[in-house]
């Protein structure tokens, strides 16, 4: 069986990898995809857009010019989101949310809109990062209570928010291991004279430079020893190919709030 699908912010960088994924999927018929109405690409070619020679389906403007598909895959902004969610809703589609940046008003939001609609929200979409968060666990519940933990990550220089949504959610994994509360326990930077570390926090360092897909680092340090964890993106492709994974799962589901440890069976 294929699964129908559309492409939201079809022509930003994550878009137009999905494209490319979603075309030459055996599973997956792409119907169409969305820019913004004030977008140049604006009646573009999908397959033009992704670099992959033309394919007959055009960028609309309209969710409504695309309600031949099944599931609905957003990688746009927080407010492009939003609406997106509410149309979905409406229109009973699946949807598979990679946007981050969300505040935790606006994830629950997303889960209230989840009774009425089946919804992935996966900060990352890689198979590699997902079971890194197994692994973040693993390591938490061995020797969190006396390394100090500390995340890192890096990306390029048009990315708007930090941490990254990898970032934040390796730091969740690791609190809810170890029975802290991250809004408590994190540090975002330092500066000045900030005295001796504090053993309890979870610090998250961000680096944006240059083009940089994506890299997470997580330390856990001992004296005389450390553990780092490390995973690194070297093309958009893997997050695009996750996705597919996503809506390829999601079209299945019933109404519910879902991640990639759900779609991946690592849960
Ligand atoms: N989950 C994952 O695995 C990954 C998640 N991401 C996340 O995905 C998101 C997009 O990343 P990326 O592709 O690099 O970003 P881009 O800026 O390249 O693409 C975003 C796209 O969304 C469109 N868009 C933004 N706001 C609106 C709006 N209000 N209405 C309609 N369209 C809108 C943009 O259109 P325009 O250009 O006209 O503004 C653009 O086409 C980010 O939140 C990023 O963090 C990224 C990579 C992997
Ligand atoms: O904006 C990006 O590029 C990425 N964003 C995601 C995040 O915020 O974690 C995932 C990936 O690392 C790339």
């Amino acid at each position: 069986m294929k699964v129908k699908v559309a492409i939201l912010g079809c022509s930003g960088r994550m878009g137009r990898n999905l494209i490319q994924a979603a075309h030459e999927h055996e599973n997956i018929d792409l119907v169409g995809g969305s820019v913004r109405a004030s977008s140049s690409f604006v009646g573009f070619d999908l397959g033009e857009l992704a670099g992959i020679g033309a394919i007959g389906l055009t960028a609309s403007t309209e969710l409504n010019q695309l309600t031949s598909a099944d599931v609905f895959i957003d990688f746009t902004s927080i407010e492009a989101t939003l609406e997106n969610i509410a149309w979905c809703k409406k229109h009973n589609k699946a949807l598979v949310i990679g946007t981050t940046g969300f505040s935790a008003e606006q994830i629950s939001l997303i889960k209230t809109a989840s009774d009425l609609m089946p919804i992935v929200l996966a900060p990352n979409t890689s198979v590699g990062v997902n079971l890194m968060f197994k692994l973040l666990e693993v390591t938490a519940k061995a020797i969190g209570d006396y390394t100090d933990i500390e995340i890192f990550e890096a990306h390029h220089r048009f990315k708007k928010d930090a941490p990254s949504g990898t970032a934040v959610k390796m730091g969740q994994v690791i609190a809810d291991t170890l029975g802290r509360d991250l809004n408590k326990c994190a540090v975002y930077g330092r500066e000045g004279i900030t005295g001796e570390r504090d053993k309890e926090t979870i610090g998250f360092a961000t680096v944006r430079a240059g083009d940089i897909v994506g890299e997470h680092t997580a330390f856990f340090a001992d004296l005389g020893e450390r553990i780092e964890i490390t995973h690194k993106a070297s093309s958009r492709m893997t997050f695009a190919l996750g996705a597919m994974r996503a809506a390829f799962w999601l079209s299945e589901a019933d109404n519910g709030f879902y991640d990639m440890q759900d779609v991946l069976g690592l849960k």
